[in-house]
């Protein structure tokens, strides 16, 4: 039997496994298994938190999406893996360094207890997110099925494209989130998300998430989204970004800055399950 938590942050929901003090080496199928939510625990992504593979990291952690791809940054579970290695007695470190796949990640407790994450600079450059464009644009306008797509785009340590809305409630999410998601252009699929800008420290995002689907948050869609609503010259320095399950902060002073993200993680329940 392998030990599991079950953690969400603001809804994005996690199985959250513990390959340090346990061996885990999952099939694709495995992860579709544990993440379906009829027949397995149900999850957005299985989270995986291994030991560190160079000194200075405290953790390695690995993100696979509910389809069993595997993605190398997650915002809203790195909270949950901070909260995880906490509760589970594998540090009390207030501090963290983890490398994922795609970077590096620094993250702080703090005493409301939300988790700040510093979530590194982002990835502007179409061959880093990859994105094929013939040359770095602010806007690209990306040709779909029936109609063309005002997007930025950007690498948090993953793809994502952001495209402005005037309502996010109407906001046509379950049909253009597929079509942008498994673009051609974006030969590793992206993350879309659809941003409605309220004031310049306050916005409205909904994501729909690759290899999942539209999610109720999304934390490096987050971070995403007010990169490039600030290179648009919207936003502020710190924005509020309510998503379906509540709100993060998110920071970014511009050009090479890390972008920070802050936020709640929780713990839901524990179980065991056959793989
Ligand atoms: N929900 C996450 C992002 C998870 C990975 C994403 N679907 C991808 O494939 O890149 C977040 O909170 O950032």
């Amino acid at each position: 039997m392998t030990r599991f938590t079950k953690m969400h942050g603001l809804g994005n929901d996690f199985v959250v496994l513990d390959s340090v003090r346990q061996s885990l080496e999952l099939a694709p199928a495995q992860i579709r298994a544990l993440a379906d939510r009829h027949f397995g625990i149900g999850c957005d992504q299985v989270l995986v938190v291994e030991p560190p593979r160079r000194p200075g990291a405290d953790f390695f952690y690995r993100i696979f999406n509910a389809d069993g791809s595997e993605s190398g940054q997650c915002g809203n579970g790195a909270r949950c893996f901070a909260r995880f290695v906490r509760d589970q007695g594998l540090t009390d470190k207030e501090r963290l360094t983890v490398d994922t796949r795609d970077g590096t990640l620094e993250l702080a407790f703090l005493p409301d207890g939300q988790v700040r994450v510093d979530m590194g600079a982002p990835r502007l450059e179409p061959r880093e997110i990859p994105f094929i464009a013939a040359a770095r644009a602010g806007v690209y306008v990306l040709p779909l099925a029936t109609e063309t797509l005002a997007i930025g785009a950007v690498s948090l340590g993953n793809p994502h494209a952001v495209t402005l809305v005037e309502d996010v409630d109407s906001a046509p999410v379950a049909e253009l989130g597929p079509q942008v998601a498994r673009h051609p252009d974006f030969p590793e699929g992206v993350n879309v998300g659809f941003l409605q800008v309220l004031a310049a420290d306050l916005v409205r995002l909904r994501v729909f998430e690759r290899g999942v689907g539209e999610t109720l948050a999304c934390g490096s869609g987050a971070c995403a989204a007010v990169v490039c609503a600030r290179l648009w010259g919207l936003l502020d320095e710190r924005v509020q970004v309510e998503l379906p399950g509540g709100t993060l902060t998110i920071e970014w002073a511009g050009g090479t800055a890390p972008v920070w993200m802050t936020g709640p993680a929780v713990r839901v329940f524990e179980g065991e399950i056959a793989l």
